[in-house]
């Protein structure tokens, strides 16, 4: 939406939703944040590297890793940005544009290298060390990356994903003993080699832009398998003044916080926070490679830790086992504690209060399609409102939307929420090549919802040149078809197009599929799921990922997967199969088939068998009635 057409709405309308408790405007039907909104920076040439690095913070440790107590200062980080970013671009050639995977578990080299790549335009796509090469390899020819980043354990699963990919070690090469003529099969050099080296003066860095693709972190988005979601400079610049907002504030103290990173960086939550966000507020940040409930407790008793990130069932293991950690660990700093990730009930709030009395709940809810934003309780009193996810962040807008109708409702009422800010991921872009005369006519595009930029890459950069904002062309699914498209750049879901547009309304609304009401006060309660996931330990599981594979079994003729509620992991991945005649397939054999070949974390742990799954006319599972199925045995 352009920038003109948004001012119409909000200063045409008769929007009194700053007086409104709710944040509710009925002219337009839409929930603004009562937050003051975030500043972003005005130069459309920034990337978000240089945008953390600018940032003001308190001279003291950026980093320490739990295990070592080796301590990172800003100085040496940005210096070590500042080396690896030079040499990725001169003696490996990395352009903007370019992907760079990174594969590795936390680590204080994982920001350096995620920062390093940014500066120079290129795109980091991270993975979880869990995956099998299968899984990776999936990601790999998707995302397409040029080369790679990981640790020496992890080496053998890259190299067998794709013995080709270029591979830079992590691990420090004095330790490991490794000379550049001894490096493994696939790695062309260290990551301490090159750090160790001073950046050369000489540059060859290509300008990086605001609207410019940063980050591509893979999630499943409301239906089917993995996407790779794009997020510019622009979208991951305004979460981290969301974050360094949020975090300044009062109501935390307004002084530097020493974090404790468990949650993994490869995800938005992680990265958001420890690898962007946290560290441009300027606070301390000690870094476990993995959980492990032991080690989180002694780092906060080590460093004397203020505040822990963390998923649900992280809280809930802290709780079951609080007398023994009571006693164990002296844990008088710790004074807060976010939880996000996955919906956390009153019950396993309440629950964990009354164990640790002195500690305060935060409450985080975000997507990776919004990068890691989207509501949040930001003082004690709103914390205290347990089972909500938070009022909206700040710059960014609601609608609750009734699905079937697509009608857009109000206060308390119950529909699929909808997010629009800057923090959202943008919609499809595509220059059009000599088309888009006819293309606007078809398409009938309204000027007042979208900028194109016509004429291919080259009329594009004349536009942006002009100063005018990259070109935007919002269209439907269907329509998109007919044009023979010169460019798809990378933008929304990358290369898929149609999942962006189902996603995305031509308004710039992301369909969360989340389920949720907004009360009077603006809080947000979600309180089912549309879309069709699997939230494991906080890890998204994709049912038709797992159908797909089930359905190559020979002895399986049809399947569906659905989430099965469990107390400690929140939700674990329940499959019905449907047996070839003649097949006495087991349960333990069907789970077996799929652990061989997933994640340890998208393993099924419950089959039972049908005569045939339920689904609609169209060949759509009906998935929820499966889900009542199997809770009303419970
Ligand atoms: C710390 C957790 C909760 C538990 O760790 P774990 O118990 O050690 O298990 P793992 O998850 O590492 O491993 C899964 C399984 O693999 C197993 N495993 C392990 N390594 C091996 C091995 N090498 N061989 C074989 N088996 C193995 C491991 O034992 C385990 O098996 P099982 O016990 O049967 O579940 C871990 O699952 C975890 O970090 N989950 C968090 C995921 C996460 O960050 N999600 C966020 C997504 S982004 C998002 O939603 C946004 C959030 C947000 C938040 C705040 C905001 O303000 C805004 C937004």
């Amino acid at each position: 939406m352009s920038s003109k057409a948004r001012n119409r709405t909000v200063v045409g309308n008769k929007c009194t939703h700053k007086e409104k408790r709710s944040g509710f405007c009925s002219a337009t039907s839409t929930f603004h944040s009562k937050r003051p909104p975030i500043p972003l920076p005005t130069t459309p040439h920034i990337s978000l590297t240089d945008f953390i690095s600018s940032q003001p913070h308190s001279g003291r440790t950026a980093y320490i890793d739990a295990s070592t107590g080796r301590r990172l200062s800003f100085t040496e980080l940005w210096s070590s940005v500042s080396s690896l970013s030079s040499h990725l671009s001169l003696r490996l050639g990395l352009r903007k544009g370019h992907v760079v995977l990174l594969l590795s578990p936390n680590s204080l080299s994982f920001p350096i290298v995620t920062l390093s790549v940014l500066s120079l335009g290129a795109l980091i796509t991270t993975s979880n060390p869990l995956l099998t090469s299968r899984e990776l390899s999936k990601q790999i020819n998707d995302s397409k990356p040029t080369l790679a980043f990981t640790t020496s354990p992890l080496l053998p699963k890259l190299t067998q994903s794709n013995p080709n990919l270029p591979i830079i070690l992590i691990d420090d090469a004095q330790e490991h003993n490794l000379k550049p003529d001894a490096y493994p099969e696939g790695v062309v050099c260290t990551m301490s080699e090159m750090i160790a080296d001073p950046p050369s003066r000489v540059r060859v860095t290509d300008r990086v832009d605001q609207d410019d693709p940063a980050s591509l972190l893979y999630s499943s988005g409301t239906t089917g398998e993995s996407k790779g979601v794009v997020s510019t400079h622009r979208s991951l610049i305004a979460m981290v003044q969301t974050i360094v907002n949020r975090f300044r504030s009062e109501s935390f103290g307004g002084r530097d916080q020493i974090y404790v990173c468990t949650v993994p960086m490869f995800h938005i939550y992680g990265l958001a926070a420890f690898a962007a966000g946290l560290l441009a507020s300027g606070s301390t940040i000690v870094v476990l490679s993995r959980f492990d409930l032991d080690e989180m407790m002694g780092a906060i008793e080590k460093y004397k830790a203020t505040y822990l990130p963390i998923v649900p069932p992280i809280l809930i293991s802290m709780t079951d086992r609080a007398e023994e950690i009571r006693g164990r660990y002296e844990l008088g700093t710790l004074e807060s504690v976010l939880s996000g990730g996955a919906p956390l009930s009153r019950e396993v709030t309440e629950g964990f209060l009354g164990k640790y009395p002195g500690v305060k709940i935060y409450q985080g809810y975000g997507l990776t399609e919004t990068a890691g934003i989207g509501a949040s309780t930001d003082s004690l009193e709103e914390s205290r409102r347990y089972g909500t996810a938070g009022r909206l962040s700040a710059s960014m807008e609601a609608r609750v939307v009734e699905v079937e109708t697509g009608r857009a409702l109000g206060v308390n009422q119950t529909g699929e929420l909808w997010l629009r800010g800057p923090s959202v991921m943008k919609g499809v872009e595509m220059w059009l090549d000599g088309y888009e005369e006819a293309a606007a006519n078809a398409l009938q595009v309204d000027v007042n919802t979208c900028r194109v930029a016509v004429g291919g890459a080259e009329a594009a950069a004349d536009v942006l040149n002009d100063g005018l904002t990259r070109g935007v062309w919002w269209t439907s699914s269907a329509a998109l078809g007919e044009w023979d498209i010169d460019t798809w750049t990378a933008a929304g879901y990358f290369s898929n197009p149609e999942a962006t547009a189902s996603t995305l309304t031509s308004e710039g609304w992301l369909k969360t599929g989340d389920i949720c009401y907004i009360d009077e006060d603006g809080f947000i309660f979600v309180v089912d799921r549309l879309k069709e996931l699997i939230k494991y330990k906080g890890y998204q599981v994709p049912p038709a990922e797992l159908e797909a594979l089930l359905l190559s079994h020979p002895q399986i003729s049809d399947a569906a997967v659905i989430p099965f509620p469990d107390k400690d992991v929140g939700q674990f991945p329940m499959a019905y199969i449907v047996r070839k005649a003649g097949s006495n397939l087991s349960e333990n054999a069907v789970m077996d088939f799929v652990a061989k070949q997933v994640a340890p974390f998208k393993k099924i742990r419950r089959v039972a068998f049908i005569s045939a799954i339920p689904k609609n006319p169209s060949g759509k599972i009906l998935r929820k009635d499966l889900i009542k199925l199997v809770t009303s045995k419970i």
